[in-house]
């Protein structure tokens, strides 16, 4: 099975959603032209990083991202991968979440991102998640995380063992000073759990970072597919063969011969 999957590597205007919902809009036009099947956003792309800022900003209960990114599916017939963005539970409880939509605009997942990023100092104004992100998009079992979440293997591995999930999802705001390390991460993740990673940067700046871009899609022997630029925005598209996974998986069953009994 062939699938045709677009990321949307853009800049992020900081604290300015109207100004971000329009990209969003136009990226999913442009996915739509190409004929995608999936289409992935970055990460907090309704405020960026605006973190002292969210009281403002962040979007109630994610009502109007939902919304959005509900008619951008219907209208187009896109699945998507939502990104993140920062929402409100309540008047002091904010999120980094995610939602996925498949292609007839039907919300299939909801993600609070795990682990904050404290060099950030992402925990102190949001709080973490606590549920796994796991859900069947265009056929595929598939898992998605959030930026810092690929720090830490045995999160992804518990996700991807649950059913060996074909797809990992990664969407980020990642610093260009380690895109060196986004890059090898990714590829690690991709390899060590036998999957195809499709992951989405951000480009452009806030006051604190420079972000690196490197969007990149990934075979489940750690080969890149296909990856954008460091520094533009661009609509990355590869087309991806889950049957390939298979024959990795069959040829070195990594899920088959783990021992977890021996890992507490
Ligand atoms: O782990 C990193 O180096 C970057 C993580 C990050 O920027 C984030 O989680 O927002």
């Amino acid at each position: 099975m062939t699938l045709k999957i677009a990321v949307a590597q853009i800049d992020i205007a900081l604290g300015q959603p109207a100004i971000n919902e329009k990209k969003i809009i136009t990226y999913a036009e442009k996915a739509s032209d190409l004929g995608v099947d999936i289409l992935v956003y970055p990460e907090m792309w309704n405020t960026g990083y605006d973190l002292k800022n969210l009281a403002t900003l962040a979007d109630i209960r994610g009502e109007k991202s939902v919304s959005l990114l509900r008619s951008l599916a219907e209208k187009y017939h896109l699945n998507i991968v939502g990104g993140s963005v920062a929402t409100s539970q309540n008047d002091d409880e904010f999120y980094n979440t995610m939602y996925v939509f498949n292609n007839q605009g039907k919300q299939i997942s909801m993600y609070n991102k795990l682990h904050l990023f404290g060099l950030m100092n992402e925990e102190k104004y949001i709080t973490a998640g606590k549920s796994m992100n796991c859900f069947t998009l265009s056929g595929i079992p598939s898992a998605a995380v959030i930026c810092y979440d690929i720090r830490f293997p045995e999160w992804i591995r518990t996700m991807m063992s649950k059913e060996p999930q074909q797809i990992l999802y990664v969407v980020a705001e990642w610093p260009v000073q380690r895109i060196q390390q986004w890059q090898l991460l990714l590829q690690a993740r991709a390899i060590e759990n036998q999957t195809f990673v499709v992951a989405a940067n951000r480009v452009g700046r806030d006051d604190n970072n420079v972000f690196g871009g490197h969007s990149l899609v990934i075979d489940p022997l750690g080969n890149i597919i296909q990856q954008a630029s460091d520094e533009n925005e661009a609509l990355l598209v590869a087309e991806i063969n889950i049957a390939d996974e298979d024959y990795i998986r069959g040829e070195i069953p990594v899920f088959r011969d783990r021992r977890p009994e021996l890992y507490q």
